[in-house]
């Protein structure tokens, strides 16, 4: 199979900042970016470009709210791997963006749910106006209803957004779902470029990703180790492995692994964990399974399974953490 077409964007510093709160050092965050960059990856997400200031209270470091000039200090030598950025909705200032000739950044992703793909639009928009690369990542879809999906393709077509993304942000769905949804977007987005972001809840995050792979979509979002919110992504490292294409070299992935990724996963948790199965299983956000994980009760499954079975109304989250 020849892979020249597709993209993989590395996204462990945006995702896995989920699981530490952004506790990535200077020194991490380069290694990264030249690993990824000798390992042949086309694109490392260095974090969300949204704003500080919007986010009231929030402290986290430099690599939630990214700044130009600190940029500009650690990636030195900016390689062919091309950088990019999350924003969420209403958490953005666009006034912090700069046009791309006076940035690193390369791509900037717009979060959202389906229910404010027009906002999205709009801040495609001017990104795209001012010069960059765009995606909208349509988070939460095993949530979202054909019609509803139906619609925002109608607003999508007349975008100028680059990338459509499906996002399985509760690492509930299969190969079948993959499949299906796939061959929707590729149908009725017949002139968008597509990716797939993909959590680990039911160890499918690599099935699902590959499934997408195998059908022509560009853009499969990975992260080094798997490390992501929750149940985290699907790993980098199986991902420059299974594309066997002579561009990618799976070796200074391990090397970053080796070097950082086993001390921090012993200080911090992500992966496949039974509460995030259980939460991948039922189709759930997986907030109360973390929330069990940072409890005395982290272990309670059969307690927390019966919890989420019972008629109980989870709140729904509007942002992508
Ligand atoms: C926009 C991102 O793909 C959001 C995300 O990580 C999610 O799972 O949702």
């Amino acid at each position: 199979m020849t892979r020249d077409n597709h993209s993989i964007l590395d996204c462990t510093i945006r995702d896995g900042g989920l699981v530490n709160n952004w506790d990535f050092s200077v020194q991490f965050v380069k290694d990264m970016y030249y690993g990824l960059s000798e390992a042949g990856v086309e694109y490392m997400e260095i974090g969300y470009k949204n704003s500080a200031k919007l986010l009231k209270g929030a402290d986290a470091g430099p690599w939630r709210f990214l700044n130009e000039d600190f940029l500009k200090e650690v990636i030195t030598n900016k390689t062919d791997t091309k950088l990019s950025a999350l924003v969420d909705i209403g958490r953005v200032d666009e006034k912090d963006i700069l046009p791309r000739d006076q940035s690193l950044l390369d791509l900037i992703r717009v979060a959202t749910y389906i229910k404010d793909v027009d906002k999205a639009l709009d801040l495609v928009q001017k990104f795209n106006g001012y010069g960059y690369e765009t995606s909208i990542n349509i988070m939460a879809l095993s949530h979202v209803m054909e019609n509803d999906l139906n619609e925002a393709f109608e607003e999508i077509n007349k975008s100028p957004v680059d990338v459509v993304y499906i996002v399985d942000s509760y690492g509930s769905m299969d190969y079948k779902d993959i499949d299906y949804l796939v061959s929707k977007f590729q149908r009725l987005l017949p002139d968008k470029k597509l990716g797939v972001h993909m959590h680990n809840n039911m160890q499918l995050a690599f099935s699902n990703t590959i499934m997408g792979a195998s059908k022509g979509v560009q853009f499969l979002d990975t992260s080094v180790y798997g490390m992501g919110r929750a149940a985290g992504n699907c790993p980098t490292e199986l991902i420059v492995s299974h594309l066997k294409h002579p561009k990618y070299d799976v070796r200074p992935v391990l090397g970053i692994i080796e070097k950082h990724m086993i001390a921090m996963r012993e200080k911090w948790e992500w992966g496949y964990i039974i509460p995030y199965m259980i939460a991948g299983v039922l189709n759930d956000h997986p907030r109360a399974a973390m929330a069990l994980r940072s409890s005395d009760d982290k272990d309670k499954f059969v307690e927390f399974y019966d919890k989420l079975t019972s008629p109980e109304v989870m709140p729904t989250n509007h942002h992508s953490d």
